[in-house]
């Protein structure tokens, strides 16, 4: 299966005003070529950055597009964008996205300005200009637009008071998308510059001593274009993210106040959390931390995934951005040994075989197995095959989608359609042939049986099935309510003796005798420091009677579950005491960490169910 690489850009921005630029940080291009970047084939331009420490030392950074302060807007969109606006129309997504410290010119890049507009105004006008040249289709386009604030999502293209965050979900088929994100239709560019405009005023935008119209956030702009083929039934969806992500920062050159602080704080974990997953791809890691930030996930497409990718670094020439820059060619440098698997998204629109002709006795020919990516990748980036398999694309493709692996020579050479005639299309001929018989149900079909045979078996077959099903249902909906009994009968009885026990010493439920944790240690000595850390926590918080609450919604993932095993093995530490009544409150908490672990919830009810008898044999015992 074709894959492509991420493509690099470098940008070094002029020298502004007050900075000194001792011009450590070179663009060579090669002799043969004129202007001030290279074309992307001649791929012999480099970067020479002197070594902070050791100026003598010369570091050199090959890269096929390398732009010096000279480069103009046009020329960066002509040779590094344009040429991938053939492939969105292929119906495949493209994400291009700007990196690099703070004011290096991200924005400028991007968005650019009125009179020099940038990537995202240019990408937009060639899109609408390429559209006119293809009659095939009947083509429309929508706009979305969301910042990543804190770690949070919002749509742009709501008023900011009432923008809510957004959930970043993910579909059946694992693909990752924002949650109720607006799209909005745009018919031409005038259009789209009206919103767009409006829209970016409401990012996230504040003054720091590099920048006074930093970006606080990472904004992604999307471009979707559907494309309807009438005659072949089939509809093609390419889209192209535009991300301006927020510069890495260091505070004591930024100045930043408190609130700026947990902004950067904010920034920096998610840039460094982007190059963990490009460390971990490189490493054909077994788990990719997409999940660890909002930033990852949302572009988990992008880096391994079934998009294509161009990464703009972003570079400033300053004395002081010097470590910066090489930061972020050593980002780049990584990033562009990250393999993707484009696919591309096409939707057979012909409604499906009549089910009963699908699920008939009489079996089709087999077809042959679709050339669906999406059966071979890994969804949640967690899992386990340690290869750089394509991770799904940002936009939720329908079961119907038909999603095939773009072929071709590289990342750059536009490439066809697949040739149709997919299984869909053979099972699809199937029916059509059955349904050309005559109109009484007696032709026969060449299968030795009448159609009205071949109705009469499938009404069986599915009579058959749906009265085991109801029958599994029914069994089930009584061991549910078995299950709902017992649980019940043990709360009640856990409650009331817990209300007796409280009765007696109303401190007892939140009390922790002393040095419960001493010998749960000394047995668990592979426990990390984190896990001890946070053991000791909890034992102070339950001494002093804290309440958990909200704690577990504001705790990233990893930290919950830290939390909900350290909640376990007190729990456990109690149990083995014989505190069953703390015990059970801890295995409870536990559970509010990690909803969704099931063994802890079998482990819970067994517990529960465990109290209850133990109480029950020992009323007995009294009675
Ligand atoms: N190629 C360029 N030509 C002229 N000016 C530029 C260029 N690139 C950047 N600048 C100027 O440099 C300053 C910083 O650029 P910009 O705001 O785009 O940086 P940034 O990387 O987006 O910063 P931040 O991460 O803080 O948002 C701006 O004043 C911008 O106009």
């Amino acid at each position: 299966m074709a894959s492509a690489k991420v493509r690099i850009a470098a940008r070094l921005r002029p020298r502004i005003d007050g900075e000194l630029d001792d011009e450590s940080v070179k663009i060579i291009h090669p002799s043969n070529t004129t202007g001030s970047s290279s074309s992307s084939t001649t791929g012999s331009s480099f970067i020479t950055v002197a070594n902070p420490r050791d100026p003598t030392q010369i570091f050199k950074f090959p890269f096929t597009s390398c732009y010096d302060q000279d480069s103009t807007q046009q020329e960066i969109y002509r040779n590094d964008v344009e040429p991938l606006l053939d492939i969105v129309y292929n119906g495949v997504t493209v994400t291009i996205f700007a990196y690099g410290v703070t004011s290096s010119g991200k924005t400028h890049t991007m968005q650019g300005t009125k009179g020099d507009p940038g990537v995202i105004p240019r990408t937009v006008r060639g899109m609408f200009d390429k559209k006119a040249g293809i009659q095939k289709y009947e083509t429309s386009f929508t706009v979305s637009y969301m910042e990543i604030y804190k770690d949070e999502v919002y749509d742009l293209l709501v008023t900011r008071e009432n923008a809510p965050k957004l959930p970043v979900r993910e579909n059946d088929s694992g693909m990752v998308f924002v949650a109720n994100l607006s799209k909005i239709p745009i018919s031409d560019v005038e259009e789209f510059e009206s919103i767009y405009n409006a829209a970016t005023k409401h990012r996230s935008v504040g003054s720091t001593n590099l920048n006074h119209a930093s970006s606080r956030s990472h904004a992604v702009l999307t471009i979707e274009v559907t494309m309807l083929d009438h005659i072949a039934n089939t509809t093609l969806t390419g889209k192209i993210n535009l991300v301006d992500l927020a510069g890495s920062e260091n505070n004591k050159l930024t100045g930043n106040d408190p609130s700026r602080m947990a902004e950067s704080a904010a920034i920096n974990k998610s840039l460094s959390v982007l190059g963990q997953v490009v460390h971990a791809l490189n490493q054909g890691a077994s788990r990719i931390p997409y999940r660890n930030s909002k930033l990852t996930r949302i572009l988990q497409d992008a880096l391994g995934g079934s998009s294509v990718g161009l990464l703009i670094c972003n570079l400033a020439p300053g004395i002081k951005f010097r470590q910066d820059t090489l930061n972020t060619l050593n980002f780049a440098v990584r990033t562009k040994n990250v393999e993707n698997r484009p696919v591309v998204n096409e939707r057979d629109n012909r409604p499906a075989p009549k089910p009963h002709f699908a699920a008939a006795a009489i079996q089709p020919p087999a077809a042959k197995p679709a050339p669906a990516i999406l059966q071979a990748i890994s969804t949640t980036g967690a899992s386990g095959s340690g290869d750089r398999r394509a991770r799904p694309s940002l936009v939720p493709v329908s079961r119907s989608h038909r999603m095939s692996s773009v072929g071709g020579q590289g990342v750059y050479q536009p490439f066809g359609l697949p040739a149709g005639g997919g299984p869909s299309r053979k099972a699809m001929g199937m029916s059509e042939k059955i349904a050309e018989g005559d109109s009484d149900g007696s032709a026969s079909l060449g299968f030795g049986m009448t159609e009205k045979e071949i109705d009469d078996r499938i009404s069986k077959a599915v009579e058959a099935a749906v009265e085991a099903e109801v029958t599994r249902r029914l069994a089930e909906r009584e061991r549910q309510r078995a299950e709902e009994e017992v649980r019940e009968k043990t709360e009640r009885a856990t409650a009331d003796h817990v209300a007796r026990s409280r009765s007696k010493s109303p401190t007892k439920e939140n009390s922790l005798p002393s040095g419960v944790l001493t010998p749960l240690l000394k047995r668990h000595k592979d426990l990390d420091d984190e896990l001890k850390n946070r053991l000791h926590e909890l034992e102070k918080k339950y001494e002093r009677g804290t309440k958990e609450t909200a704690l577990a919604d504001v705790l990233s993932p990893v930290s919950k579950k830290k939390t909900g095993r350290a909640y376990v093995a007190l729990a456990r530490a109690h149990s083995e005491k014989g505190d069953l009544d703390v015990a059970l409150d801890l295995y409870r908490k536990a559970e509010t960490y990690v909803p969704d672990n099931i063994k802890l919830k079998e482990r819970w009810i067994l517990f529960v169910i465990h109290v209850f008898l133990l109480k029950l044999s020992y009323a007995r015992t009294r009675s």
